[in-house]
């Protein structure tokens, strides 16, 4: 289990000693009757085996549920995700101790986790459902990018049956908007800046459009594998698979900006003369339009790395489709198989 921060929050594995803290906030009936399937009161042996319970999940990958605790190490609250079997989708759920209400602290933790789950798990959605008198905790998922999709029912033993309920979902596009919508009425220095490096014409004031030109390698080792980085927590799209590479800038030229790239995010050194154009992507993503020519690249200087803390992954051409991409990559996988 990894430690996550969420703004002055941190996010840890639940253990053993967390029992306490967890039953006495838990066997509040103002906290119980918004949680499904537990009882009140709240037995402290249910604490122990929920603990147990979450440790085992996270060693077989089945779910990873976090102590929310505040700058002394005190738990105000859990987050987590369950995988929902046989499928690329978790359940999140979350609760916090009465006086933690109120203060942000559950959509600090549901964004944090949410956004290391699509970055880092095999996954490309998730779902939340909370009780449809439970106002705070339906703010809390719209506030952090989920949509509702409908309404159901789930029992709450707490309160003695059934209870109606909002289902919410949320993908990486919804994170996304989110994010760029908060970059954006950020700083200047913010997205908008940083997105825009090719010059637009007047046209794209009128469409609201942007062109967004960007640079990638595809490199083959010598058995004929190709690299592919998982883009990283804090990217948009984070958690598919893409291939190395990122935007031009002012003044730059392609194939200077593609060599940078490969330096700052793999480390490795390439020459121009070890660069082949091969093909190009041309994709309309919802706000923008993008134009990617890709580069074959057989030679290299260093061992790639992911020194943005990106995963890497050899990849033989007739396994490409194993790995989630951004829509735009889908087309070249035909033309790097016939290639290879
Ligand atoms: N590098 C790369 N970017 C891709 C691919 N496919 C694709 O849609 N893109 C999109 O192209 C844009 C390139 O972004 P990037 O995040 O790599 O740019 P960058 O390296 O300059 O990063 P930065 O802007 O965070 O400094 C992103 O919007 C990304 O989603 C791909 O295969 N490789
Ligand atoms: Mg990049």
């Amino acid at each position: 289990m990894p430690v996550l921060k969420a703004g002055a929050w941190t996010l840890r594995g639940l253990l053993p000693e967390d029992a306490n803290a967890i039953h006495r906030q838990v066997n509040d009936w103002n906290v119980i009757r918004m949680l499904s399937r537990l009882p009140f009161p709240y037995p402290h042996e249910l604490a122990e085996e929920w603990i147990a319970s979450t440790v085992k999940q996270a060693e077989d990958g089945s779910g990873y549920h976090f102590a929310i605790t505040d700058q002394d190490g005190a738990l105000a609250g859990c987050v987590g995700l369950t995988l929902v079997p046989g499928t690329r989708r978790a359940s999140l759920g979350y609760w916090l101790g009465r006086r933690h209400w109120g203060r942000g602290i559950a959509s600090l933790a549901a964004d944090r986790i949410c956004r290391w789950a699509l970055a880092n798990l095999p996954l490309d959605a998730l779902e939340a459902k909370a009780a449809q008198d439970n106002a705070a905790s339906c703010a809390v998922l719209r506030r952090v990018g989920f949509r509702q999709t409908g309404t159901g029912t789930l029992p709450f033993m707490a309160r003695g049956g059934e209870i109606p309920v909002f289902t919410f979902e949320a993908g990486r596009a919804d994170f996304d908007s989110v994010r760029e919508a908060a970059e954006q009425g950020g700083s200047d220095a913010g997205a908008a800046g940083v997105m825009q490096p090719v010059p637009q014409p007047a046209s794209a004031a009128v469409s609201g459009r942007r062109l967004m030109l960007v640079v990638a390698a595809a490199l083959i080792d010598s058995d004929g594998r190709i690299l592919l980085a998982r883009r990283p927590e804090g990217k948009s799209l984070a958690g598919l698979w893409e291939f190395p590479g990122g935007k031009i800038e002012p003044g730059e030229s392609p194939e200077a900006a593609l060599i940078r790239e490969l330096h700052e995010e793999l480390g490795i050194d390439v020459t121009r003369a070890c660069l082949a154009p091969f093909t190009f992507v041309s994709h309309a993503y919802e706000k923008s339009d993008l134009l990617m020519p890709l580069y074959l690249c057989r030679r290299w200087h260093g061992t790639p790395e992911g020194r943005e803390g990106q995963a890497l992954a050899w990849v033989a051409a007739g396994d490409l489709e194993r790995y989630p991409m951004p829509p735009a990559d889908l087309p070249l996988i035909p033309f790097l198989r016939d290639l290879l």
